[in-house]
């Protein structure tokens, strides 16, 4: 292991638990690689903080690292501009350019408003597909949520999904990466979406290069990204077993993190002596637990996590400027205290807070340097000559630091801040015009209290909370899991599948089939009628009652292979069905089995959370949500090696 791995195969995949050094491994291999001077390597990895600390290891021009995105858009950047494959874009995307240009609906009229006008053509001319082949000379990549169709501006999904189409169509593009890599690794392949790993596995197929995937199955949070490539895995891949160990958490959150996974096959043996049992509190409300100073709390949502901090209307006052399709979400935004934060009033904040907590610190030597390296303070008053200049500028800042302790709204800050002149107040006035153009925004963010922002400033600066979905790859002395559900999204029932998994009712690999074939019952069912279920209405039934009967039978007949765990879980839905024959028994049922998805997705995120844990880790359930099978519950809580306590 301390060599890196052995790689002989032309494929390998490295599947192996949280903690059991993958990341580190690849660092390892690569070092060992490059030890042959004719080796260029590509690694790939899921995030850009993974990307940046693999960098600070390896510093070789012979070895590029970085995530998918930066991958793909920087490796097509040449090809983007090739006539061929600019004209494959219309064709590839036709369909959705006809709908932009046939649109009746305001918001892609106006688009083709725009269009006409950036293009200088005459108000009444008929934008064709042609029109947009021919304007489009080069594609790029967005950077956004939303491909811009007309443009020729790839999303984050349609840059991969694109890509993936232009390697099909033109596959010479394929030698390109073979000829240019000796070796490829792809770090957490379980959420690569399967039109890259297919990419990557065609780009080396019938060359030397060498494709190694490495992820843990069990931490696949993200859902239909492997699936379709995972029969090329099961066929072509050679599975690595070598990685035993877990080097990350004490001996018996070890012993827990074998006894939850799904195969045995996995077990790792604890490179850390034990030390404390992993605890399971049984509490009467989530919101009051008193959990330690320095743990890190892990919660299911954004939402609870901002209002846990106790930033919550400030996080929804954001949501409300930064939509799903743009390139921040309200998330990144309030989470980078950085003066390159892409939001003008986040930068104004930040800047404000570190000037006073500098000043009440009386660090004048850093404040003045803050200060004269901000390009919006305003520079006629720290021009200071002489004594009085000095006075002027420490009354202003006194007086700011008196205001801002005075429970101010956000709204308050800026109205004070137009009439103070630590910063330049076009800038203030910017701020503030830019808030007006927004109303939605401009409703929500004027009475946010300025706290809130102290709330979240103070979080980042030294984290106490995450959701779970967000601590991959990490891990913490002291991990506190908060137990709860998610309703659409994300589709997530932790207590079903503690109930499940309480009553032994959870099997990871037979639970894993039976969801497909359901899924592939509801998927025929739907594309023969046409119409999602949640479409369909009552008179769409006496027509096509047997479709009905004969979906429904097919779905019970795959919950059946485990007869108990269909009579406990779906049976009274199905019966309903059998008595009543109609949509809305049927659409129950519909449901019913769409929470198997809620069900392995808990299971997953319940072994992230606690594999996260180095040292300490007490996980809270409610009393509540496990009333019906308590004592199930506590006994298996025990056999997997928790300690239980009832608060
Ligand atoms: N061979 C080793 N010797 C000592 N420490 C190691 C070794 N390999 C990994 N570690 C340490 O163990 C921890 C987990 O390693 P790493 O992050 O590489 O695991 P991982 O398998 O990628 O985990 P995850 O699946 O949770 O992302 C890190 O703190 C790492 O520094």
């Amino acid at each position: 292991m301390a060599e890196g791995l052995n790689i002989t195969e032309q494929f390998t995949i490295v599947n192996a638990p949280a903690g059991s050094g993958k990341t580190t491994s690849v660092s390892k291999s690569i070092k060992k690689l490059l030890r042959n001077p004719n080796k260029k390597i590509l690694c790939i990895t899921y995030t850009n903080r993974a990307a940046e600390q693999l960098s600070e290891k390896i510093n070789d021009e012979r070895v590029r690292i970085g995530t998918i995105h930066s991958f793909i858009g920087n490796f097509m950047k040449p090809f983007f501009k090739i006539k061929p494959i600019v004209d494959f874009f219309s064709e590839y995307y036709e369909g959705n350019i006809l709908k932009v240009l046939q649109s009746t609906e305001e918001k892609e009229v106006a688009k083709l408003r725009r269009y006409i006008e950036k293009y200088n053509l005459p108000e009444d001319f008929k934008v064709t597909k042609e029109t947009i082949t021919q304007n489009i000379s080069h594609l790029e990549y967005g950077e956004t949520q939303i491909t811009s169709f007309l443009h020729g501006k790839l999303s984050h999904d349609d840059l991969l999904i694109f890509s993936k189409a232009v390697f099909k169509k033109f596959p010479k593009l394929n030698k390109a990466i073979s000829h240019q890599y000796s070796y490829i690794f792809i770090d957490e392949y379980q959420d690569t979406k399967s039109e890259i790993l297919e990419l990557f596995y065609n780009a080396t197929l019938d060359s030397n290069t060498k494709l190694v995937l490495l992820g843990d199955e069990m931490q696949q949070i993200y859902e239909d990204t492997v699936e379709e490539f995972q029969h090329i895995i099961d066929n072509s891949f050679v599975r690595d077993y070598s990685l035993k160990h877990n080097w990350r958490s004490q001996g018996r959150i070890v012993s827990l993190l074998n006894n939850l996974y799904y195969s045995s096959s996995y077990q790792q043996i604890p490179q850390k002596v034990s030390e404390e049992k992993p605890k399971i509190h049984i509490v009467e409300d989530l919101e009051n637990i008193n959990t330690e100073k320095n743990s890190l709390q892990l919660v299911l949502l954004n939402s609870e996590l901002f209002k846990a901090i106790g930033a919550y209307n400030l996080y929804e006052a954001y949501k409300k400027r930064y939509k799903y399709y743009d390139k921040y979400n309200s998330k990144e935004i309030l989470f980078d205290l950085t003066m390159n934060n892409p939001d003008d009033l986040m930068v104004l904040l930040i800047f404000t807070v570190e000037i006073v907590n500098l000043f009440d610190e009386k660090q004048f030597g850093k404040l003045i340097q803050k200060i004269i390296s901000f390009k919006l303070s305003n520079k006629e008053i720290w021009k200071i000559k002489n004594h009085s200049d000095k006075v002027k500028v420490a009354q202003q800042l006194e007086k700011l630091s008196k205001e801002i302790k005075k429970d101010i709204t956000i709204g308050e800050l800026l109205n004070f801040l137009s009439k103070s002149e630590i910063v330049d107040t076009s800038y203030i006035s910017s701020v503030i015009n830019h808030i007006n153009e927004d109303l939605e925004f401009k409703n929500k963010i004027n009475s946010v209290k300025f706290n809130e922002f102290i709330n979240c400033y103070r979080e980042i600066n030294n984290p106490s909370i995450s959701t779970q979905h967000a601590v991959k790859g990490e891990g913490y002395d002291h991990v506190a899991l908060k137990v709860s559900d998610g309703t659409r999204n994300p589709n997530l029932k932790m207590y079903l599948f503690l109930e499940m998994f309480s009553k032994e009712l959870f099997n990871y690999e037979e639970l894993n089939v039976i969801n497909k074939e359901v899924k592939n019952h509801v998927k025929l069912f739907t594309e023969s009628m046409g119409k999602k279920v949640s479409e369909l209405k009552a008179p769409d039934y006496k027509k096509y009652e047997q479709k009905y009967i004969s979906c429904i039978l097919d779905i019970k007949n795959s919950l059946k292979v485990n007869q108990q765990f269909y009579d406990e879980f779906f049976s009274e839905d199905f019966i309903s069905f059998d008595n009543k024959l109609n949509i809305s028994a049927f659409k129950k049922c519909i449901s019913a089995v769409n929470r198997i998805d809620g069900v392995l997705l808990a299971y997953k995120l319940f072994y992230v959370g606690c594999s996260r844990a180095k040292k300490r880790l007490d996980v809270y359930v409610t009393n509540k949500s496990i009333q019906g099978f308590r004592e199930e519950f506590i006994s298996k809580m025990k056999e997997i090696e928790f300690e239980i306590e009832v608060n």
